[in-house]
Formats: structure tokens, sequence, C-alpha cells
């Protein structure tokens, strides 16, 4: 007979008592001691951490309290997720280019990334192999946008870039008052009414970004609801994907509840659909005019099927690769370049947006920035690429733009493959971390008086030179564009954008503030007021009046006649021309 341990019974409750608090003290002295090790950052509350301290649609400000309390790197808990913020330019260049083999990934926002996109929105992917059969195929020499940071591959959409921003300087010309005379409201989610002036530059930066991927462009704005989806479908993501925002995506034992207990999932199911209908949309026709012969301009989906059929794949329906892992097939080709598309399209739109308002807020910049631009280009021709060299201050304009109000305000968080140590403290696997752009460009060591609009801080001391600042680590100045391997592929052609579009908007057109009949004021956005801009990870200008005119008689007509021009251009393209 084995030895039975007869105790009393409330011995055996003391004992397991004891044991348990036992248990719980050594758990309790562990996770102290772990979080020891963790960068320093606000308290947190059990379960939660500091989920409720922050707005999950507008957490910028309060992350940049944060910096200012704890300095280069502090950490956060969302649930049970690790957050960690970067807040200086050492500490980002540290962890995201130096130690870039590690830093490139991304934690996917669960509810935005895996049930809505169905895991193949680039942008979110993960550094695996998807990701790089991805870019891969983008850095093809075949294909037009070059994936990642180099300067001369985005050089081939500039004449593009040249023919749309003439369309763009006539629709403000001929718009004329119709911000100011016609009442717009925005829509309920932000919408812009195809009226307003948002959307004649909206138009441009989207129909070059539509030219790269699908080879068609953006020839009229009214009675176009595909583009109008567009902008619907980009503003939920950024909403839907903001971290926060949904219990699920940092508290991944929620994602096991049954559908009629989830109905986040429901919901993403169903925007799924809808996206779909619109990014799928885009390639089916595509390919419907392929197999129909028709040709279009070369662009990047075309040259992808065309080389995919080539392999063998002329028919590849699904998501995710193909099965020996070289070729996207059909909706994942159609998020890549979906994901272009409306990556390149709003946050281009919107800096130029917000660059106006500083025109308007700083009168004296723009009244040098036009003698800059009458003194190199004269009256009697449009600004060209090659001005850029001697347009100093126009870049430095354009770049005070992205440091003032960078669209995406805090990036796109990174997430590390393993555990590292940095400045003595450990920053766990599988980490958010995020490069604070607001901080970094609101810190008055770096930019003294940082909500001041001063362009002067990127000239060079002679005043005769600025370079954009955004190539490899050591040059750079400004992070508006994120970070090593993520670093965003479209940086150049968004530059590009801004001084073909921006030279010639100054050069061109003049441009005022409506009045306020009362006091006679201007009425402009308040740009201290957070409310000016939209919530979600991409911030940008909610829709302010501005009434347009052409500067004088000379230039109206010029910008007639190169209007005229770029309307044979399309028709030699095969190309839609503009209807207006
Ligand atoms: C003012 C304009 C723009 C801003 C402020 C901007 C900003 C950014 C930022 C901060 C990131 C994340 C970088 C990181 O993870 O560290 C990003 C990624 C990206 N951007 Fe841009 N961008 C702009 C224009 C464009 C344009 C014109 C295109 C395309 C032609 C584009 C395509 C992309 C893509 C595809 C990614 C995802 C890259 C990846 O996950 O590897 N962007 N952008």
């Amino acid at each position: 007979m084995g030895l039975v341990l007869s105790l009393p019974s409330s011995e055996v409750i003391a004992v397991t008592t004891l044991a348990a608090l036992s248990l719980l003290g050594i758990k309790l002295w562990q996770q102290r001691s772990y979080e020891k090790l963790l960068p320093p950052g606000p308290k947190k509350i059990p379960i939660f951490g500091n989920l409720f301290q922050v707005s999950a649609l507008r957490p910028y400000p309060q992350f940049r309290k944060w910096a200012q309390e704890y300095g280069p790197v502090y950490h956060l808990k969302f649930g049970s997720q690790d957050i960690v913020v970067l807040n200086t330019p050492e500490a980002a260049d540290e962890l995201f280019v130096n130690r870039s083999k590690i830093f490139s990934s991304r934690i996917a926002p669960h509810v935005a990334h895996d049930i809505m996109s169905e895991g193949q929105r680039m942008a979110f992917l993960p550094y695996n192999d998807e990701f790089k059969a991805r870019s891969l195929r983008l850095a093809d020499p075949l294909t037009s946008l070059q994936p990642s940071i180099g300067p001369l591959p985005s050089r081939q959409l500039r004449p593009m870039q040249e023919l749309e921003s003439r369309v763009a300087l006539y629709d403000l010309m001929n718009h004329g008052d119709k911000s100011i005379t016609l009442y717009h409201t925005a829509g309920p989610n932000g919408e812009v009414p195809e009226h307003h002036w948002f959307s004649l530059i909206r138009r441009f930066t989207t129909s070059l970004v539509l030219t790269l991927m699908y080879g068609t462009r953006v020839h009229k704005i009214e009675n176009t609801p595909r583009l109008h989806k567009l902008y619907r479908v980009l503003a939920n993501m950024t909403s839907v994907a903001q971290p926060g925002n949904y219990l699920a995506d940092g508290f991944p034992i929620l994602r096991k509840l049954p559908d009629f207990l989830a109905p986040w999932r429901v919901q993403a199911r169903a925007m799924h659909e809808w996206e779909i209908e619109l990014l799928g949309g885009f390639l089916e026709d595509l390919k419907a005019e392929m197999k129909a012969g028709r040709q279009r301009v070369e662009c990047y989906a075309s040259k992808y099927l065309k080389a995919r059929a080539e392999a063998g794949y002329e028919d590849a329906p699904g998501s995710g690769l193909t099965p020996d892992g070289q070729w996207m097939k059909d909706k994942f080709v159609a998020y890549t370049a979906g994901t272009i598309v409306e990556a390149g399209s709003d946050t281009t739109a919107s800096t130029a947006h917000t660059f106006i308002l500083m025109m308007l807020s700083y009168p004296h910049v723009l009244e040098k920035l036009r003698a800059e631009i009458d003194r190199v280009v004269g009256p009697d021709r449009l600004p060209t690429f090659d001005d850029e060299p001697n347009l100093p201050y126009l870049v430095a304009c354009i770049k005070e733009t992205l440091r003032r109000r960078p669209a995406a305000i805090l990036g796109v968080p990174h997430a590390n493959d393993e555990d590292v140590w940095y400045n003595g403290y450990l920053i766990p696997k599988g980490s958010n971390v995020f490069g604070n752009i607001w901080a970094i460009h609101m810190d008055p060591k770096l930019f003294p008086n940082p909500t001041a609009f001063i362009p002067e801080r990127w000239l060079s001391p002679d005043g005769k030179s600025t370079s954009w600042g955004d190539g490899f680590d050591g040059e750079r100045d400004q992070w508006v564009f994120g970070w090593g391997r993520r670093l965003c592929p479209g940086s150049y052609i968004a530059e590009a954008s801004f001084l073909i579009l921006l030279s010639r908007i100054i050069w061109g057109l003049d441009f005022s503030a409506p009045k306020d009949p009362k006091t006679g004021r201007d009425i402009l956005p308040d740009l201290a007021d957070e409310e000016t801009f939209s919530e979600g990870f991409i911030s940008i200008p909610r829709i302010f009046g501005v009434e347009w005119r052409p500067r004088s008689e000379k230039h109206a007509q010029i910008i007639r006649n190169e209007f005229e021009d770029a309307q044979a251009h399309w028709s030699n393209l095969n190309l839609p021309g503009d209807e207006r």
C-alpha cells in the first residue's frame, strides 16, 4: 500500500494558498524584473496597458508629449502588444537603418490586414518571402517603379508629371472661385466634394499613379464613381489600420471568438468585398483590354501580367503566391498595384494642399518664393524640371511643409524579428516600433521655433542651395518618408510632383483665402488647431476654400496653350483626353 498523506482540510487549504501566493509572487517578481529591462514609459494598467491613455485615431500629440518626458525611446503596451517609440533621428537610424536586417518587418494590424486585406496589402506585409517576391518583381528593370530608394528610375515618370501638371494648372485657373462661391461641406467620412479645388490636385496625383500602375489616367473628375471610391477606400484603411482602434489587434485571444461575438470580423470581411471590387476592378479591366489586343501605355501591371504569362501563369486567380513562390496571384497583384495607387494619391495631394495653406498663412514666404520663380523662369514659359537647381527657396518651402505637417505623421511602424538591446534596454522581439516623425520634426533642438514656417532653415549658409536631404543615412535631414528597407518607394516621385506642380502654381496663379464678410479677415484654418487635420495614420488637411485666378492674361494664355498641347500628347500616347 502506498503512503497516504492525510492532512486536515484546513491545512490543505493553507498549503495550497501558500503555494499559490508563492507562485504569484514569483510571477510578479519575474514580471517586475522583466519590466525593468524595458525602455521607460508611462504606467500601465493590468491587461490593457496604455490603451486608454491615448486617442486611437489621433495618437501623435500624446506620443510627442511622452517623447518630451521619456527621451529617445519609450515603451508602451496596447493589450498584449509591445509598442516601442523612437524619438530621435539617432535612435531611429540605429535601429531601422543600421540594424535593418532585424527591423524591417511589420506587425500587421489584424483587422485591417489579415481580414480586410486578406493578408495582401503590401505596406503591412511582414518582411517575408511574399514581401521579397513582390519587391524583386517590382525591382525588375522592366517594370516602371523601382522598389526602394533610387532616384533614377522615378525619372521615367517625369514626362507624365510634366503633362499632368499642365492640366492641373488649367483646372485650377478655370476653377476660378468655385471653392468659395459654392458652399462646400465634406462628406460624413471627410469625402471631398468633386467641385472643390482639393479634387483638382488629387486628380493630378491619382492620375500619375494610375498611369504608372495601370497605364490609364484620370481624365475627368465629374461622374467618376471609381475615383471617389478610391479615396473612400483609402480613408477607411487609414482608420481601420490605426493601432489601438480594434481590441482584436491588441488581444489575439479575441480572434478565436465565433462570428456572432466578433462583429469586427464580419464588418472587415464586408470591407474586403467592397475594396476588392475596386482594386480587382482595375486589374480585370486591364486584363480584358490586353485580351482584346488593345494597347495601353506600358505600365507595371501589364508588364507583370505578360511576364507572369510567359512563366506559365496566364491565369492565376486567388491570393498569395503561385506554387513555385515566384509570382503573385491576381489578388496580390491587385493589392500591390492598388497599394501604390492609394499610397501615392492622397499623401502627395494633401502635402500640396498643406503647402497652399502655408503660403496663405505666411504671405512674406509666398512673396519671396514668387520673386525667385519670376527671376529664374520669367513670364514667357512654364517652369520645368531643369529649373530645379536654380530654385533652392522652392525646395526649402516644400521641405518645410513636409516637416511642419508630415502626412504619415507617425510613419508606418516596423517590427523586429529578434530581441534587441538598445541603450541598455530590451526591445522585445515582435514589438511594433514607431519612428516618431512628428516628435522629431517638432523638436526645438533640431528645428528651433518648430511650429513656425521657416524655409530658410533648409538653405545653405550662402542661401543658394537646398538638397532634398532624404537620401542615404548620413545625408538625411528629414524623415517624412520613413526609414531603412521599408523607406517609402515613392519619395522621388512625390518630390518631383511637388516641384513641377507647385512651381507652376506659384508661377501662373494668384490665390487667396475667402474673406469674412463681417470682419474682412481671411477665413483660413488654424494651423495650431489639430482639428484642421483629419484623424487616422494619414493626417491631412480638411477642405478649406481658396480663390484662384491667373496672374495676368499673358500667364492665362500660356496655361491654355500648354493644356491644348497636352491634349495632342494624350492622343499620341493613346490615352484619354481631358473632359471638362
Ligand atoms: C508626401 C508623399 C508621401 C509620404 C509622406 C509618404 C510616406 C511614407 C511612409 C512614412 C512610409 C513608411 C516607411 C517606413 O516603413 O519606414 C511609406 C511607405 C510606402 N509608400 Fe509612401 N509616401 C508618400 C508618397 C508615396 C508615393 C508617391 C508612392 C508611390 C508612387 C508611395 C508608395 C509607398 C509604398 C508602396 C509604401 C510601402 C513600402 C513598404 O511597406 O515596404 N508613397 N510612405
